[in-house]
């Protein structure tokens, strides 16, 4: 397998290269002769729908993935690879001149995330290899959290000791809970939390002033504020964005750095030149003037061999982003993002360059105080611009994908950072519940801006390009998978114990249709992986999570929002959680899938996990017995043989598993209900229709 591709080495800062841009001719070529191949058999496929109809839920299924599968083209059109050369950029720019970073660290709940894993998340941005004097952390607590503010006081003073040692020692990996590599004590959870009460909750504290606090060596430290705004049942909080949105105006106030960080509460830096790797790009002239944001991947620890939940989303953060770095930039993905702040205030673009020099200057006398206090209050925003058309913006679950797009309609561009050894790391949901709840939020918020008038295939199309629409069109209708994948889960396998046979038989030359499409759509998606260095198994689960979303995030998701389209419910941020119980923990290192939890998501799967069981027993048996011609219904059967295959952990947990991660009787129960109500719809169907 070529692992290195034909490279083309372009240097984009005319003089000294801040930067290269690879791009892969071989990769490139090999897609582009698979997707005309791939497209004519698509046609052909609907023109089968056409002239054989055999079932209005089959077509709909295959123009869906239609749908997904053209929408998806341009991530694989002309992707890139990108270096930086931080060297040569101190070279040229000399540390005296670099300009000012504010980094934003957003928590939330004291319960979910720990506050001293909060905190080292803070002290490894606060070592980064920077300038201390131009270099300010701030925390946004929206759990107003006594405890979260003491952890904050503590790491104020651990950073005195703290920083000095990984200048000294050269460390790495500079936050101090994955360096000690300790449990910290109060993961389990603490049950007398106090929450902060103070005339009005706005609670902004300086912890660490630059020009006053220094470390146990006598150099100065960089600065630390700890921000809680005000929250009120009178105004919409709006989650994380709104968050994001008081550090921008209060950082404003105190630093007004040209550069903003933003970093989610559990991703700590495993890089301390990351900051001069986002700079080689802002500080590229050739760049700089509609350059809104540098992302850098999002990337896990803790994750376990095989990868049995696909918690590192290759596509999503690995793949896709290389393919739209080809066009107008990668997508925001909320965290490890370095903002070019003038993007964020809306300025024309006018605004850029960044100045080099471009200090920032701190200042958190009496009076800036008293200004950031009122940036912060609940009520600030009211009839201002805040998240229409600067800051973060509002009205999707899925903030960051929102804004990212909104900037690239707005003409900004975005450059993806993804060096080899990962930057930032985050934490991952390590049962299979809380993964699934949490991509189901991310559907929600995705079809929020689908159904927008902001809606990627005609606002996106026309702003943002045609295939940067398509792309933010494949991402804001994901959970339109609910669509094919339960189509294709249930229908083909109860039709099948009904007798109905619905694709072409063996000896038909249209069965090669199917079988090209299947396996080619298959075979392209493991090469991917494998070319990246994946290893099979890894692929394997990925694609059997894909499958398990179908009646799980993507269907329930769907049905969410439909649920708040029509006011029935209202869409909330569940917040994922950074704590895992220690047999959890356990089964997930063994790599046993979990379905402890009595949730709904589990019984849907199940429902189908027996209807495909059913379907390959009753199938076989036919076969065997030789009631049905195996021809007739050879595609039907590999179809629920290869989903009940899948099934497999799902068999497990129902019928054999004896540890804590089995299914509740209850669910399976209820799954098995479903699935029987299931046959006999089909049943009842096809005596109406025959
Ligand atoms: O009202 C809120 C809700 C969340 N958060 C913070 O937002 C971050 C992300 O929340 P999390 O529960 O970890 O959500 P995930 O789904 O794991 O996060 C992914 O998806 C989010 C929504 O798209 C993005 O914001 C994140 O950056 C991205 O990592 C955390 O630091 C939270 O503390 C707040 O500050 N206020
Ligand atoms: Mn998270």
């Amino acid at each position: 397998m070529p692992h290195k591709t034909t490279a083309a080495m372009t240097s984009l800062n005319g003089g000294t290269a801040f930067h290269s841009l690879h791009v892969s001719r071989f990769a490139t070529l090999l897609f582009r002769a698979h997707a005309l191949l791939y497209s004519f058999a698509l046609f052909a496929l609907l023109l089968h729908h056409f002239l054989y109809p055999s079932s209005v839920l089959l077509l709909a299924a295959d123009l869906v993935l239609s749908f997904l599968w053209a929408s998806a083209v341009p991530f694989r059109w002309c992707p890139v690879r990108r270096k930086e050369f931080p060297d040569s950029l101190l070279r040229e720019v000399g540390r005296d001149d670099l300009p000012a970073i504010d980094v934003f660290v957003c928590t939330a709940d004291p319960r979910r995330e720990p506050p001293a894993s909060v905190a080292s998340t803070a002290l490894s941005a606060m070592a980064f290899d920077y300038p201390t004097d131009r270099l300010s952390v701030y925390l946004s607590d929206d759990g107003g959290s006594a405890v979260t503010l003491f952890a904050f006081m503590e790491a104020a003073r651990f950073a005195r000791y703290w920083l000095p040692f990984c200048k000294e020692n050269a460390v790495v990996k500079r936050s101090p809970e994955v360096y000690f590599e300790e449990e910290s004590s109060d993961k389990a959870g603490s049950k007398n939390l106090k929450h902060l009460k103070s005339e009005d909750a706005v609670l902004e504290q300086v912890l660490l002033e630059n020009s006053k606090d220094v470390d146990i060596a006598g150099n100065s430290l960089p600065n630390l504020i700890y921000v809680s705004r005000e929250k009120s049942p009178a105004c919409h909080h709006h989650y994380k964005a709104g968050a994001l949105n008081v550090l921008t105006r209060v950082s404003g106030a105190l630093s007004n750095a040209p550069i903003v960080l933003t970093l989610d509460c559990d991703t700590f830096s495993d890089d301390p030149r990351a900051p001069l790797r986002a700079l080689c790009y802002f500080l590229d002239p050739s760049l700089a003037a509609d350059l809104a944001f540098v992302q850098f991947p999002q990337r896990y620890q803790g994750i376990n061999e095989d990868d049995i939940y696909a918690s590192r989303y290759m596509r999503l953060f690995r793949f896709n982003p290389r393919g739209m770095d080809g066009l107008r930039g990668p997508s925001y993905v909320g965290t490890g993002c370095f903002f070019a702040r003038a993007s964020l205030h809306g300025d024309t673009k006018a605004a850029l360059p960044i100045s080099r020099s471009d200090a920032g200057r701190f200042s958190a006398s009496d009076d800036v105080l008293k200004k950031a206090h009122g940036l912060a209050k609940s009520d600030f925003e009211d009839a201002t611009s805040w998240g229409s058309t600067i800051g973060f913006r509002y009205g999707s679950l899925v903030e960051d994908f929102n804004t990212g797009y909104r900037l690239h309609c707005e003409g900004w561009r975005s450059v993806l950072c993804d060096p080899e050894r990962a930057a930032f790391v985050g934490d991952v949901p390590r049962n299979l519940n809380d993964v699934i709840s949490q991509m189901k939020r991310w559907i929600v918020g995705l079809y929020e801006v689908a159904f927008s008038r902001h809606t990627p295939l005609s606002y996106g199309i026309r702003n943002a390009s045609f295939p940067m629409g398509l792309c933010y069109a494949h991402y804001a209708f994901w959970g339109a998978w609910c669509v094919p994948l339960m189509i294709y889960g249930l229908l083909p396998q109860l039709a099948l114990i009904q007798r109905v046979p619905l694709f072409p038989k063996v000896s038909d030359p249209w069965f090669f249709v199917y079988a090209y499409l299947f396996l080619a759509a298959y075979l392209y998606d493991l090469l991917d992986f494998l070319i990246n260095g994946v290893p099979f198994r890894r692929w394997w689960n990925d694609q059997r999570i894909w499958l398990f979303r179908g009646p799980t995030a993507y269907l329930f998701g769907t049905l969410e929002f439909l649920l708040n389209s029509l006011s029935v419910s209202a869409p909330g941020f569940n917040l994922t959680s950074k704590v895992t119980e220690e047999k959890q923990a356990d089964r997930y290192a063994r790599g046993d899938f979990d379905f402890a939890a009595r949730s709904p998501f589990f019984g849907a799967l199940a429902a189908v996990a027996i209807v495909n069981l059913s379907a390959v027993a009753v199938g076989i048996k036919r076969v065997a017995t030789g009631e049905v011609e195996i021809g007739e219904f050879s595609m039907q059967l590999a179809l629920c043989g290869f989903v009940a295959g899948n099934c497999w952990p799902i068999y497990g947990a129902m019928f054999w598993r004896r540890d804590g991660g089995r299914m509740p009787v209850r669910v399976t129960a209820a799954a098995a209900v479903a699935a029987v109500m299931l046959h006999m719809i089909a049943h009842l169907v096809s005596a109406f229709r025959g």
